[in-house]
């Protein structure tokens, strides 16, 4: 068995991702320069960095909603870009901003992927559904409605309803923000006990360096477009790079002309 499929209760597989030499260009602004990273299956990989740096277009490529200006994205053996890499790879996606279908019940919110692809009968999807559910502790909002429910509820089901997908491949953008500190520790348990419990490939972008130093095997850095640095936390326990160490410790100087209007 290769290093890109290793054994997932889902389907049996789960993917490495390979992003070579991905550069993106927006009209005259390149966004992204020459980008390569090498993600293993079964890892949790945390992309790094400031606002604006690139970090969201790089999931998006891997995700195939954007397309490269140079260079590419596999999926184990699969192009990201090719539409019909959607049908090999089971990958699911938890964007920040949760994105429910407000007028329909929890309960329904995850069942209408399986039921637009006919995945099984309402039996079958039941069960999906309420497994998915209790994995995220949520079995007693299944009937509640996305108004219903707090800001850290609704990213909980948002990932429910990722799970439901059955996922190899699972992409989270900045799943902690807009949540208090106790929500964003559960979450980040919740995300290293769903990679325990499913061995699924984890992409975390996040600013969050409480999620990434405490769930990443590995983590990557992205600033201006670039890769400035990948390694384990440990790695960037006392970073060398006074760049890297300035994002992950900031000093503020006060009297730095930025900060002129505040006096
Ligand atoms: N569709 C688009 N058209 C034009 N420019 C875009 C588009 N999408 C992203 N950009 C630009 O690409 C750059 C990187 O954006 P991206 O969203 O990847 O940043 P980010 O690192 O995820 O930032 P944040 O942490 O604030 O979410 C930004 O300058 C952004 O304005």
């Amino acid at each position: 068995m290769s290093d890109a499929h290793t054994a997932s209760p889902f389907l049996g597989k789960t993917f490495g991702v390979t992003v070579s030499g991905l550069t993106k260009q927006f009209g005259t602004t390149t966004v992204l320069h020459d980008v390569s990273l090498d993600i293993k299956a079964g890892e949790i990989f945390c992309i790094m960095g400031p606002s604006g740096s690139g970090k969201t277009v790089i999931l998006k490529h891997i995700a195939g909603l954007e397309r490269a200006t140079r260079g590419g994205v596999t999926i184990g053996e699969f192009d990201a870009a090719d539409p019909e890499t959607r049908n090999k790879v089971h990958l699911a996606l938890v964007f920040q901003a949760g994105a429910l279908f407000n007028s329909l019940s929890v309960y329904d919110n995850l069942a209408l992927y399986p039921r637009e692809h006919r995945q099984c009968n309402e039996a079958g999807i039941r069960e999906r559904v309420m497994h998915a559910l209790s994995i995220l502790s949520l079995e007693k909002a299944a009937n509640k409605f996305p108004s219903d429910l707090s800001g850290g509820m609704k990213k909980r089901v948002a990932i429910a309803r990722a799970l439901v997908m059955e996922p190899q491949l699972l992409l989270y953008d900045e799943p902690t923000s807009e949540l208090d500190p106790v929500m964003s520790a559960t979450l980040t348990e919740i995300i290293a006990t769903l990679r325990e419990q499913t061995a699924v490939t984890s992409i975390v972008v996040t600013h969050d360096r409480d999620l990434a130093f405490n769930i990443a095997d590995r983590i990557a850095f992205v600033m201006d477009g670039r890769i400035r640095g990948v390694g384990t936390p440990a790695d960037f326990k006392n970073p060398t790079d006074p760049v890297i160490a300035n994002f992950l410790n900031p000093v503020i100087d006060l009297k730095n002309p930025r900060f002129k209007q505040l006096e």
